[in-house]
Formats: C-alpha cells, structure tokens, sequence
C-alpha cells in the first residue's frame, strides 16, 4: 500500500509533463532547469565572454560618425564592395551547396575506414588561418600552380579574378555546412529512407523527399552559417584574388584598406558587416529546429470523401525464398502462399530482421532465390538483385515512421508517386480507407496518436500495391489499448491485398489474429514450422514452446508412453501417435500441471523430479516458478501466491517438481522440427 500512495504521489506530475505543473505564474529560475543545474561560479565566466563580444562592438558604435552615416554607406566604394560581397557569397553558398550536401551524405552514411581521414581533409580549412588556404590555393590555381599553368594554356586565368574571389569563399565556408548538415544527418539516422526504399522511392528521389525535408534546420543553419562566413571571408580571398576594386574587393577588404585612408568609412562599412552578419544570426536562430514548426505551418487539408480509386486486381503470387548471409551465419528457406501470413518467431539474435532485410532487398545474400509469383527479386546464380525501390517487397515496421514533414495524404501517397502512378492521390485515399484512416488525412502526421498513426502506416504500405508485406513487430510501440483494433485491421487489410506476409513478432496475439503458419528461428537457421495449431498446441522448440506458455521437453522413446531425457531423467505421458522405441519425440505439458513440493510425495504422480528454483515471476494471479531439473531441462510452474510464500520458494531453494502423467502429450518428432540446418 505505501508503494501505491508513493507512485500515485508522484506520478501527478510525471517528468515529461513537468513543465505544464509549474504553478501559473512562477517564473522558472535559470538554476532551477529541470535540464541540469547551473553551478552558481558559471555565471561569471559566462557574463565576461559575453562582455567580450559585447563591449568592442559597442565600442565601435559609439564611435561611429551616426549623422554622416548615410552618406559614408552610399560612397561609390562602398556600394560597390557591397554588391560584390553579396554576389560572391550568394554565389559560394550555391557552390557549397552543391558540394557540401553529397560530402555530408558520404561522411555521414559510408561506412569505409577512409572515411575519417576525408572528414579531416574537409575540416581542414576550419583550423587552417585563412590566408594559408589562399597560399594553398594560389600554388593550386594561380598562373603556375599545379592545376593553373594547364588552365592558363588552355586561357583560363582564375587567381586574381571574380572566380578566385568565391573559390577562397568555398574553401573557407565549405565546412560550416558540411559539419551541421552531417550531424543532422547523423542524428535523424536512417530509418525514414529504409522506408522510403521498401515503398518504392529511389535513392535520389528518397535524398530529395525525405533525407532533405527531415534534415531542414541542419541544412539551413549551415547554409546560413556558410553564407555568412564567406561574407566575412578577406584573407583567403587577399592571398588568392587580390583587391581588384569591382572586381575582388570585398566588403571586408574594402573595410581593411579604408582603415588607413578614411578610419570613418571603415566603422560605418564594419558596423554594415555586423547588421548583416547579426541579420544571418538571427536568421539561424529562428529556422525551424525540427521539421515540427515547419509541419505545423502547412495548412491543413480537408478530410477527402469517397473519391477513391479501385483496387487494383491483386495478381498474388508465392514467395519463395532460400538464401544464405554466411557472416551472420544465416541460413533460411521458406514458401509463403497467397494471402498466407507467416510469423517468424525467435529470440533476440535468432536472424528475424536478417531474413526480412533479405527478403526486402535491402541485405544481399552470399546464395539465394526469392521469387514472388513468375518474378524473380533475388537470384545469385543469375547476379539478380531487383533494388528495394524495385520490388513492391514493403517493409511495415516497429514504429510507424511517418514522414513528418508531409501531411496524412502526403504520407500515403508517398509509394504511388514514387513510382509514378498517375492518380497517386485517389489511390491513397482508397488506401487510407482500406486502413480505416481516411478520417485522418488531413491531420498532420505528428498529431496521430500511436495507433493512429500505424493504421496510416499500413495504409502507405497498402497504396504501394505490395507484391509481398514484410511485417516486423508492426504493434511493439502500440500500448495495450491501441494494439487491439490496429491487429484487426492490419488483419482485415493483409486478407484484401491477398499478397503473401511475413510477420516478425514476439507475441502471441499477433500470431493469432494474423498469421496461418509459423516458423520458428534460432542461430539464423529454421528449427521448426508447422500451422499455427499444431506449433502451439505441440511445441517442438523450446521458444515456441514459451511461445505458447507450456513446458517442452525433448528425449528419445524408452517405452510405450515413456520418454528418456539426457541425464537419465525420464518423463512418463500419454503417447499422441505411434512411433518405434528410440525415435526422437518430445513432451509437451502446461505449467499449472506441474505441483512443486518441498519433499518428494508418495503415490499416484508418476513424474517425480527433484529440482532447482531459478526464477519467480509474477503473471498477474499466478506466480510462474521456473525451476531447473538436474539433468538441466527448465520447466515453469504456476502457483498461488500464497503457496510460494508457505514454502518460502525463492531462487536457490531445493524442491521437487511432480507432474501427473495423464497431463503430459507425448509427440514424436515429425518434420516440423529441424535439428539440422536448413539445407
Ligand atoms: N548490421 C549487422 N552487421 C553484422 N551482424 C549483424 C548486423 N545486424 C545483426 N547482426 C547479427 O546477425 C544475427 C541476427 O541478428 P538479427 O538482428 O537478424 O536478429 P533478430 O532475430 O532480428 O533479433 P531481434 O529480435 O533482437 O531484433 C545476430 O548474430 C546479430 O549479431
């Protein structure tokens, strides 16, 4: 009861809503943040270094002749050194631009162990005094430098032009841009352009709807920054282009030269530079920070009506896969008819995500053939390898991943216009509600609730016209109360495309409202298969076996109804089929029929075996006891609370665990269970 009061107590103001209890009015303290505390010594340290921005510029501005300013600004000098300031770094930014995005792509997404040393090269220019890089580039590009002596036979000359002016400017701001947009492209990561692939974009076409829009404020604080950092750009743009008046006399230079001449023009000209630079500062702060402030600023459209398009005739196909991955020690086969749904089920590790990353493309295996219907995606005797874009393999998975940047509608036509369907819109709407989120189109992707926006999820997949449903985990972010109605109408959807699915899950209610048949994964290879029934109601291995909350126990026949384990333990049932002495089978018996006592009983029970306490977990009315017999077969018992605490079982206690024979199914092993590796 204490423990109760506490945690309601508390859970009043739960962290990620404590911003909204402060009481109306108070004013939070820059040390009270609930983000990490100040220590008090900080504030001073801090306060001089901004002083020391602060009181030089405010310095300068005091002694700037304010009533002769206008006419300072106008001089034909001044104005002219302006404009090309502004040119020169508009037009350095766009070479940036197109430059600094791929780079910040390789940097961010290439795996290859050069890839740090061309990190450090592109930074380079950032620790490098300006006027090094223009040396560096004068040797590279002047009238005898390595690359400018061929161009200068050929009647090219760039040192000492316009060229040579924004040349400097990319070489000094290039890295302002790559740096923030490879964080950003970092930290969005790479799970929106798996998407994109599996529902039909192409690399380019994922770059430019997805990979940019996501990463937006990176790209534009770093466009910004970039710009303004070539706006500010002299010794560089001194060594390489000299001060050509109208021609490479930049704003900064102009500033430099009219120090000595006119010290009055040069601080009306700096004070120009520190409005436009703060102007660029200011315009970094306010981007959008995410994609949220841009997604909110979209006007909203309205909820469609009926206009949606027909289905598309389903022409299904079986897939059909066999493949090996040799570095990941997977080896799988499987055959998934029309509208059949396969789960594929196992513990962490056991290979589920390498066999739907194979069946979607996205992984190539050492040796393999999927095939859906007469097409075949993947063969390595031929070197197919249909690109994920290319396969209408569509890959539905934990989280919803909507794009955050497009609306409802946005998001569902994502897969029709990536692959150029002419109605893209009818046929995300039809799509929407077939999904049963056609109420929702003209939400914001952001304002979905979880289960919301799975539904939508599923329509995206569904408006991709699937050849084949890769299904992994689709519910695992879904509480317990959206998971219900998100099953069945993922259920009802995978029945109307009729495609063959695949269903990676971890639970059992996805296996019983979605999938025909399982197979169950281990170490990367098949150990069992069969239809749902018979995998639950006889369990082969021991993950289906916990799968399915019963107790597995695998031996050979010693006697009619007599099963022998390894360590001479020996497991008395019922035989469910007939089967030679010797053959392999297995016992399968539920955890409420396993007694657990503290000394061995006498009399009827005819499994009688002395065992080990290894866990305790609570099942909400029962507690699950684990206990491990000593040849090291696991079994579970469910008790009562009240008989746990009476026999004071706890991990490590010593007990016996007794099972009447009339509750164990003896099963011989049949061909749902694999000992030896897929061939
Ligand atoms: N990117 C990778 N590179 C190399 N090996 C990997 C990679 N991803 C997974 N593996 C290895 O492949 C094997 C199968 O992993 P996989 O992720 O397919 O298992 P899983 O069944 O999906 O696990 P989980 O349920 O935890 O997602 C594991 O041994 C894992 O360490």
């Amino acid at each position: 009861m204490t423990h109760w009061h506490r945690s309601s107590s508390t859970s009043s103001c739960p962290s990620r809503r404590r911003r909204s209890c402060a009481p109306r009015g108070s004013v939070r303290r820059l040390s009270d943040s609930p983000a990490g505390r100040v220590p008090g010594w900080a504030i001073i340290p801090a306060a001089l270094g901004a002083l020391l921005v602060l009181v030089p510029i405010v310095s300068m501005a005091a002694r700037v002749d304010w009533p002769g300013l206008p006419a300072l600004l106008t001089s034909e000098n001044a104005v002219t050194a302006l404009l090309l300031s502004l040119r020169t770094a508009v037009a350095s930014t766009l070479v940036c631009l197109v430059l600094g995005i791929p780079l910040a792509l390789v940097l961010a997404r290439a795996h290859h162990t050069g890839i740090r040393w061309l990190r450090a090269l592109v930074l380079l220019p950032l620790v490098l005094p300006p006027v090094v890089g223009g040396l560096a580039l004068l040797a590279a590009f002047g009238r005898t430098g390595l690359v400018g002596h061929y161009l200068e036979a050929g009647g090219i000359r760039i040192a000492f032009t316009t060229v040579a002016v924004v040349m400097a400017q990319v070489f000094v701001s290039l890295p302002f841009l790559v740096v923030g947009l490879e964080g950003a492209l970092r930290s969005v990561g790479t799970e929106y352009e798996k998407v994109a692939t599996t529902h039909g974009a192409s690399p380019t076409r994922t770059l430019l709807w997805v990979t940019l829009p996501l990463v937006a404020p990176g790209l534009i604080s770093g466009t910004v920054l970039a710009f303004a950092r070539a706006l500010g750009e002299f010794g560089a743009t001194l060594t390489f282009a000299g001060s050509l008046q109208g021609t490479t006399r930049t704003l900064p230079l102009e500033i430099y030269l009219q120090r000595e001449v006119d010290p009055d023009q040069a601080l009306a000209l700096s004070l120009l530079l520190i409005v436009v630079a703060l102007a660029v500062v200011a315009l970094v702060h306010n981007s959008p920070r995410s994609g949220r402030a841009r997604r909110h600023s979209t006007r909203r459209r309205q909820a469609p009506g009926v206009d949606t398009a027909p289905r598309p005739r389903v022409h299904a196909g079986t897939l059909t896969w066999r493949g090996t991955l040799r570095d990941r020690g997977h080896e799988t086969e499987l055959v998934v008819e029309p509208g059949q749904t396969v789960a594929v089920v196992g513990a962490n590790g056991a290979g589920k995500s390498t066999l739907m990353g194979l069946l979607a493309g996205l992984l190539n295996p050492d040796e393999g053939r999927l095939t859906v219907g007469d097409d075949v995606l993947t063969d390595t005797t031929t070197g197919t390898h249909v690109p994920p874009h290319q396969r209408r393999v569509v890959l539905l998975g934990q989280r919803p991943l909507l794009f955050p940047h497009l609306d409802v509608q946005g998001n569902a036509e994502f897969g029709p216009r990536s692959s150029g369907e002419k109605h893209p819109a009818a046929i995300a709407r039809r799509a929407l509600d077939d999904a049963g989120a056609l109420q929702w189109a003209g939400e914001h992707a952001t304002s979905l609730s979880g289960g919301q926006a799975s539904r939508v999820a599923l329509a995206r997949a569904l408006a991709c016209n699937p050849r084949a449903l890769l299904l992994d985990e689709p519910f695992a972010a879904l509480d317990v109360a959206s998971a219900p109605s998100a099953r069945t109408a993922l259920a009802q959807a995978v029945r109307q495309t009729g495609c063959p699915t695949v269903l990676v899950t971890h639970d059992l209610l996805d296996v019983l409202a979605l999938a025909d048949r399982i197979v169950v994964l281990e170490g990367g290879r098949i150990v069992e298969s069969g239809t749902v029934t018979e995998v639950l109601s006889a369990p082969a291995s021991s993950f289906a076996a916990e799968l399915a909350g019963v107790n597995v126990a695998h031996g050979v026949l010693e006697a009619d109804g007599v099963l022998h384990l390894d360590g001479g333990v020996a497991v008395h049932g019922r035989q469910k089929a007939a089967a030679p002495m010797g053959a392999t089978a297995f016992a399968v018996f539920p955890p409420s029929s396993v007694a657990v006592y503290l000394e061995p009983p006498h009399g009827s029970p005819r499994n009688v075996w002395p065992a080990e306490v290894a866990t305790l977990t609570d099942q909400g009315g029962a507690i699950r006891v684990t206990l491990v017999v000593e040849n090291g077969t696991r079994l579970s018992a469910d008790l009562t609370a009240a008989a746990v605490a009476e026999m004071g079982l706890r991990p490590g206690r010593q007990a016996w665990a007794v099972v009447k024979a009339q509750e164990v199914a003896i099963h011989p092993s049949s061909g749902r269970l694999r000992t030896t590796p897929a061939p």
